[in-house]
């Protein structure tokens, strides 16, 4: 008798069609394209290093293009996404996110209202953790483990071909080792990272008149960096250096990058951890549901959250030789962990009562947690 394995078939998986671009002329924001085919040539990390500088600087995003991930394989990974939201809803709740703990991983529902309106979320996720031994045990979905052997290399393959790229980037522009943020975000280390299937669906035009239209209110991401794949319905905006609102331009198989809070306060500030947010997409796509998918990158469980001690960012004033020469020591025992930061923070975000931002006044604190203080937008 064949050895017994695993007979039953994978569910059949709904298929994705994406969706026109939208025919409008938009106040698109002007990001630089970063073309990662440059980055194995020679002088290759040098040129793209360059090109990237204002953007991690002012802008907080960019675009990177010729990732090496294929079309068919970012498909495959829709096709699973949106297969996953059609499920009944009782089916998606068996592993949700679970904010007391400050834990995102698993499936997040629609179920809040927005501000002080009657209106709800319109938006659901699904982040998946790594697939490294430290998550082996965490519970998946039927459908996601059934489709292991597709998600588990797509998850480190945006890792090794476009995360890791980066971070080298980063720690030339900073003149650090190449390896010192790759190090800090290991893939094969224990963090928070995820893979995240989101969907949004459209809303009558009189509830999103209720919310000033607002899908998603302005904020930073907390973690180190966000890769967001490029996709057609045009809704994402981020707020510019003058402060104006700004669509992104779906780029076709390109990915939107932002850099994060955790980048910002390891550089003092250097990378910006620049504010965006979500609105109903112009006419033309404002009935369309949106399906992206994105990988949220933070800073390793162990990491201390100290300053990198760059020379750039002593030179520039960013950062005192004292604060550089502790860092560089890592006499911080007392420094908040990656974990510890990205837990709590996530714990605050998801916990608070939001009521009060959808009134037309926003919000900006401070999150404080030991030597941290980070700016907390809620716009
Ligand atoms: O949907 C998008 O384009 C952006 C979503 C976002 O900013 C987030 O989930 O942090
Ligand atoms: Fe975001």
């Amino acid at each position: 008798m064949p050895a017994l394995v695993n007979s039953n078939p994978p569910p059949p998986l709904l298929s994705w069609s994406e969706h026109p671009v939208t025919t409008e002329s938009l106040d698109w924001a002007p990001l630089v394209i970063i073309d990662l085919a440059k980055f194995e040539q020679p002088g290759g990390k040098q040129e793209l290093a360059n090109e990237l500088k204002d953007a991690v600087k002012l802008w907080g995003f960019w675009t990177v293009i010729n990732t090496g991930i294929s079309q068919e394989q970012l498909n495959r990974q829709l096709d699973i996404g949106y297969t996953f939201f059609k499920q009944p809803l009782a089916e998606k709740k068996k592993v949700a996110c679970n904010f007391s703990e400050g834990n995102y991983f698993g499936y997040r529902e629609p179920y809040r209202l927005v501000g002080k309106s009657d209106v709800k979320e319109n938006m659901e996720m699904l982040n998946l953790p790594k697939y490294t031994p430290n998550y082996e045990s965490y519970p998946r979905h039927d459908l996601i483990q059934a489709y292991k052997n597709e998600i588990q290399p797509f998850h480190r393959l945006v890792w090794d071909n476009v995360i890791r790229k980066l971070f080298i980037l980063f720690a030339i522009i900073l003149e650090l080792p190449e390896d010192y943020f790759v190090q800090r975000h290991d893939y094969d280390k224990p963090s928070e990272d995820h893979l995240r299937y989101m969907i949004y669906h459209p809303r009558p035009a009189e509830d999103d008149a209720k919310i000033g239209g607002q899908w998603s209110a302005g904020h930073t991401d907390f973690g180190s960096m966000t890769l967001l794949f490029s996709q057609p319905v045009a809704a994402l905006q981020i707020r510019t250096p003058n402060n104006e609102w700004k669509w992104v331009k779906h780029i076709p198989g390109g990915i939107t990058c932002n850099a994060a809070d955790t980048l910002s306060f390891l550089t003092k500030g250097y990378i910006k951890s620049t504010v965006h947010r979500v609105m109903r997409p112009p006419p033309d796509q404002a009935n369309l549901e949106r399906l992206g998918l994105f990988y949220f990158v933070r800073p390793g469980d162990d990491v201390p959250m100290v300053p990198a001690p760059s020379p750039v960012l002593i030179r520039e004033g960013y950062l005192s030789e004292d604060e550089a020469k502790l860092a560089s020591e890592g006499q911080n025992s007392d420094a908040v962990k990656g974990f510890e930061y990205v837990r709590a923070r996530v714990k605050n975000v998801h916990t608070r009562n939001t009521r009060h931002v959808h009134d037309g006044r926003g919000m900006k604190e401070v999150f404080r947690l030991k030597n941290l203080e980070v700016p907390d937008f809620y716009v």
